[in-house]
């Protein structure tokens, strides 16, 4: 009896030993070449040398095991080849996790549906912005575009065609402004544009260019989603402000949003700040 276990104990310790090598295979597949190669490439010939030392072992000392005491290495190779097993998962799941991390860090900052930045990510350049704007005396513009009346285009055409509409909005902003801008879906239908080293008057500048490229462009829908509805033309309503000396996080979003309520109030389609002067189209 002692022998029948002493034997299935080193037969499985062979066994979890010979699969502990697939691990390393499929890391050895995710390292760039040659990186950390060797040192797997060692591990697995040491694994190969376990084997058969393990298969030795049972030619060796077939019968034995006539006392309790005799299992002490038969349990110790079966628990070592768990431990390799354990180690090289442990290795394959980590590699992984590591390789996962950027992408898990740029969706956590994405928008999926636009691919813009989302407001997480804005809260944060814009925290970096205002120190830098304060302390060199940089300027800082926010721009919020919201598009006029979307709620008809979810109602007429369907939620799908609204996703469209927002997705190829999102592609124009980006195309219109510069890298160093930072464009984010703020909320909803509602784009952010933040402005570094651009003061009030440039930034209003950009928000009548950007009103004028989307009002001019239509957008294409595909046939799948509305057989009849080949393009689609819409409007923005823009509110921009600046930074001035002393504004902080929540003062610069409240102006630019009220910038924005004014836009609305004054008819859509047009761009307005937090000052009295507004530009119509
Ligand atoms: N398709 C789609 N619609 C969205 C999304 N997020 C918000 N909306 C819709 O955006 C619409 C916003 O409606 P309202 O706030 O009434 O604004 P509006 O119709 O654009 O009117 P004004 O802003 O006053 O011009 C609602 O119908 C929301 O369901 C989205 O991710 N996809």
């Amino acid at each position: 009896m002692l022998n029948f276990i002493a034997t299935g104990l080193v037969v499985s310790g062979v066994g979890i030993l010979v699969c502990s090598v697939f691990p390393i295979w499929k890391l050895m597949a995710l390292l760039p070449r040659e990186a950390l190669r060797q040192s797997w490439y060692v591990l697995t010939a040491l694994i190969m040398i376990f084997i058969i030392g393990y298969t030795a072992y049972i030619g060796v000392f077939w019968g034995a095991h006539e006392r309790l005491a005799n299992l002490v290495v038969p349990g110790i190779f079966f628990l070592g080849a768990c431990f390799v097993l354990l180690v090289n998962y442990l290795s394959l799941k980590t590699t992984r996790d590591i390789q996962r991390m950027p992408v898990l860090e740029q969706e956590s900052i994405t928008d999926p549906l636009t691919e813009l930045y989302n407001r997480r990510y804005l809260d944060r350049c814009l925290a970096t912005e205002i120190d830098r704007a304060n302390r060199y005396g940089i300027s800082l513009s926010l721009l919020l575009l919201d598009i006029d009346h979307f709620k008809r285009i979810n109602d007429s055409y369907g939620h799908q065609v609204g996703d469209v509409v927002l997705a190829e909005l999102a592609q124009v902003i980006v195309n219109s402004v510069r890298t160093t801008d930072v464009v984010t879906r703020y909320g909803g239908e509602e784009i952010m544009v933040m402005a570094p080293s651009t003061p009030l008057e440039t930034a209003v500048d950009l928000a009548a260019r950007l009103r004028e490229t989307i009002e001019r462009e239509s957008v294409d829908v595909p046939a799948k989603l509305h057989p009849e509805l080949k393009e689609l033309r819409i409007t923005v309503s823009i509110g921009v402000a600046s930074f001035q000396d002393g504004n902080d996080h929540e003062t610069l979003i409240q102006s630019v949003d009220e910038a924005l309520y004014r836009a609305k109030r004054n008819g859509r389609n047009c761009v307005s700040t937090v000052r009295p002067a507004t530009t119509q189209p």
